[in-house]
This record gives C-alpha cells, sequence and structure tokens, in this order.
C-alpha cells in the first residue's frame, strides 16, 4: 500500500448504475476522500448499468478520467466501488495515474484514526483481507526448479505469491488470536452482570451525527462519579472506533449503562465488518438503541436510511429505537427540545435537551419497572439501606409499625420486596 501524501490532488469516480442514492454515495466519497486528506480536483461519473469485468469502466471513460487528471494535476483516482485486482491494474494502466478503491479509502481512514490496540488489530485484520486476494501474481519467483510445491515440501517449489500469501494468512490467524483474548464484547457482559441486570441503552447512527457528544453530555449530568472519563468526540468521520460503556445514575436513584460506538457510512467495506463484528455488535446487546441523527445535515435522510440497513447486516434488529435529531442548534426556526412520540429534536449541547432525552430514555427502559408503598419493621433496617440504595425512593415516613416508602422498583426487585409491600 503506498503512503499517503498530504493533500494529494484526487478525482472521484462512479458509476450510476441505476443505484439507489448514488449521487448522496458520491458526495459521501468525497467526504470520505476529504477525511482522508485528499483534495478532491474534480469528478466523473459513467451512465452505465453495470460495470465492466475488465476495465470498470468504459475505455471511453478512461481516456477522459486521464484527460480531466492531467488538467489538474491529480495524480489519483477514487473509485466509487470495491475493485477486483485486475480492474485496479487495468484502470491505473489506462488513466495513468494511482487509483484506489472506496474500500482502500475507508481502510485507510481507520488505519489513521486507531488508537486503541483492539481497534488497531481489528483495522489490521481488515487491511490483509483486502490485500490477500490483491497479492500481484507475477512478483519474483522464487525456486521454481523444484517442482511440485506442496505442503510437504514448501519453500522448495513454492513461488512467491505462495510464499506471501502464507505469511499473510499466519498474521491474520495470529491478530485473530490477539482478539481474542482482548474479547471486545466483555465490556458490556461484565458491567451487566456486575450491575445486577441493569439496563443497557447503545448509541448508534451515522458517523459524525454526535453520538460522543450526546454520550458525553449525559455524563456530565448524571456520571455516577464526577471522575468518569468521558469519551472522544471530534467533527470528522470516525472519530470513534472503540465502544465505551459507562454507568449513568439518576437524580431518583435509578442506574443504566449507556454505550457508545463506531459509526457506519454507507457500503462499510466487508472487510471492517468482519473484523469489527465484535465492536460494532456491542448493541446487539442493548435494551433499547438511540439512532443519533446528524439533523443539520440535508442529507439526514440517507444517513438514516444507512444506518438501517446497516443495523440490519450486523443482525441488529427488533430492539426498541428512538430516534434523536441532533444539532437542531445548527438548523433555522427549529424548536428544540421536541418530544413527540420515539422521536426528539435536540442538541447535545443544550441542557433542556439532554434532560427531555433522559426522561425519554427513562419511559423505556424503566416501562416494567411499578410504584409501590412498603412498611419495613424497624428491625430490618437493611431491607431500608436495600432499597435507598438500588430502587427509586420517593418518600420515607417513620410511622408506629416501620419505615414506610414509596419506591418505584424492577419486577425483580417487586419480588423480592413483595412481603413488605402495603396499600396506600
Ligand atoms: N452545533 C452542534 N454541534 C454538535 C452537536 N452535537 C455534536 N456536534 C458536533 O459534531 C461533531 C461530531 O460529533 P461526535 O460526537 O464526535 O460524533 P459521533 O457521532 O460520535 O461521530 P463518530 O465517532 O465519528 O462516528 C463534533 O464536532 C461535535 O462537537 C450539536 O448538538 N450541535
Ligand atoms: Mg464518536
Amino acid at each position: 500500500m503506498d503512503v499517503l501524501q498530504p493533500n494529494e490532488k484526487v478525482i472521484v469516480s462512479g458509476i450510476s448504475r441505476m443505484q439507489e442514492n448514488f449521487d448522496y454515495s458520491m458526495t459521501e466519497l468525497k467526504n470520505l476522500a476529504a477525511a482522508n486528506n485528499y483534495d478532491v480536483v474534480g469528478e466523473i461519473r459513467q451512465n452505465l448499468d453495470r460495470s465492466l469485468a475488465g476495465t470498470y469502466f468504459g475505455a471511453g471513460k478512461l481516456d477522459e478520467i486521464k484527460e480531466l487528471a492531467l488538467a489538474n494535476d491529480a495524480t489519483r483516482l477514487i473509485v466509487n466501488d470495491e475493485l477486483s485486482p485486475s480492474q485496479l491494474r487495468n484502470i491505473e494502466k489506462g488513466v495513468g495515474v494511482k487509483v484506489s478503491d472506496r474500500t482502500q479509502l475507508i481502510l485507510d481512514i481507520f488505519a489513521t484514526r486507531a488508537r486503541s490496540k483492539t481497534a488497531i488489530t481489528q483495522v489490521e485484520i481488515a487491511q490483509l483481507q483486502y490485500a490477500l486476494p490483491r497479492l500481484h501474481p507475477s512478483a519474483n519467483k522464487l525456486d521454481q526448479q523444484g517442482g511440485g510445491g506442496g505442503l510437504a515440501n514448501r519453500g522448495a517449489g513454492e513461488t512467491k505469491l505462495e510464499m506471501d500469501r502464507r505469511v499473510l494468512n499466519k498474521r491474520i490467524a495470529k491478530l485473530r488470536r490477539d482478539l481474542k483474548e482482548a474479547d471486545v464484547g466483555a465490556e458490556v457482559r461484565r458491567a451487566k452482570r456486575e450491575e445486577n441486570r441493569i439496563p443497557v441503552v447503545a448509541l448508534v447512527g451515522y458517523t459524525n451525527a454526535g453520538k460522543s457528544t450526546t454520550m458525553n453530555g449525559l455524563l456530565e449530568r448524571y456520571a455516577d462519579h464526577p471522575e468518569t472519563k468521558t469519551v472522544f468526540e471530534k467533527d470528522m468521520l470516525f472519530a470513534t472506533l472503540d465502544t465505551s460503556v459507562r454507568q449513568l445514575t439518576l437524580p431518583d436513584n435509578r442506574k443504566f449503562l449507556l454505550s457508545d460506538t463506531v459509526g457506519f457510512v454507507s457500503k462499510l467495506p466487508h472487510q471492517l465488518v468482519d473484523s469489527f463484528k465484535a465492536t460494532l455488535a456491542e448493541a446487539a446487546n442493548a435494551d433499547l438503541l438511540i439512532q443519533v441523527v446528524d439533523y443539520a445535515d440535508p442529507h439526514y435522510p440517507e444517513m438514516m436510511a444507512i444506518t438501517e440497513k446497516t443495523l440490519k447486516d450486523i443482525g441488529i434488529e427488533n430492539i426498541p429505537m428512538i430516534m434523536a435529531y441532533n444539532k437542531a442548534d445548527l438548523r433555522d426556526a427549529t424548536l428544540f427540545p421536541q418530544v413527540d412520540g420515539d422521536n426528539i429534536v435536540y442538541s447535545a449541547r443544550d441542557d433542556k435537551s439532554l434532560a427531555a432525552l433522559i426522561e425519554l430514555i427513562t419511559k423505556h427502559i424503566y416501562a416494567d419497572h411499578e410504584t409501590h408503598t412498603y412498611l419495613v419493621p424497624f428491625d430490618q433496617g437493611q431491607i431500608v439501606d436495600y432499597m435507598q440504595r438500588e430502587t427509586a425512593v420517593a418518600s420515607t415516613d417513620y410511622v408506629e409499625a416501620g419505615t414506610k416508602l414509596v419506591a418505584t422498583v424492577d419486577p425483580i426487585q417487586a419480588g423480592k420486596l413483595k412481603k413488605y409491600q402495603v396499600e396506600d
């Protein structure tokens, strides 16, 4: 893979192929190119129903691209698709500049963003998966005279290509073992177990929608401990490549876990979906999803469609979802916060909005909670302690027969406390 040159001039290109949302996917490609520090100086489209097996574009188009590149000093062409190894080589020959496909572009961005050991490993696996079928067969042959080249006779008759493949496969296997040890899904599972099945809420959505900002806004107000770590938020595509889970405690003492994770983009390369499976699937453990939408971006409907499709592709279905239309502060004449059923229009930077969002969240995750009056004899102080620690106590009174509490409890707590329950 060649080294990234800052502000390299590039041309973006694609075949409309009657695909849905082609216009938006080209806009997205330009944003991805910018995210990778490329300077987009031109765009070329071809209206074809399908690409050509050999050269992807039709021959005339390659000449047109070559001219446009020359005229604009572009040194690279980016194609809005995943190309076969031979298409990549043929286009390169035809247009006379370097060629990257969409997958490579996204892989490059992920590689620059990865910070944690887990993310770095996941990106490297995806890169190797991409490289594997693209190893060049014409590379120098090693000792060919030995003939055969069976497993028993490795080295002797093995071509350089075979050796490269073997080395890559070994490396992929090693990285997979590393990942298994790191156990990406552990954070949510552990937290869930330790915290006695407290509800899990996951922020999902298109990249740069404001998931991490929403998480930090909620943490600032409801984090368990003031020193709870915030997550990284930034105006760039794929700022977050890891899952973070934090515990929140509401003023009434009820708790839930909130998780933030990697954002989506259309046609997320299958290599990444595969290697990030564990990270992406974190949301699958959630009791409630919050789909954060950049409501200030005119393309938000496309972004929502992409999010829904990606969730489906990674097998996340049938989890209740709140639609959270963020960045309302950047829109003209938009009132916020505004709640309508499971939809909220808000801004992650606005206090009132975060309070409204929390209210909507609690309505969902505590839907099966019940409020009862309890009478606990004075010699059962540990029960009062338990209730004050684990349940949402609205009032406490001292009457002759003991402590009288009005509390909202989950179904399990309701079972445990049944014998203290009284009519109010
Ligand atoms: N004006 C405004 N900006 C916001 C709001 N919410 C988020 N942003 C900005 O939007 C940018 C992206 O926010 P992030 O929270 O990093 O987005 P994300 O969804 O976590 O993005 P990825 O991790 O890349 O998928 C940041 O520059 C935020 O400051 C908002 O309500 N209003
Ligand atoms: Mg983020």
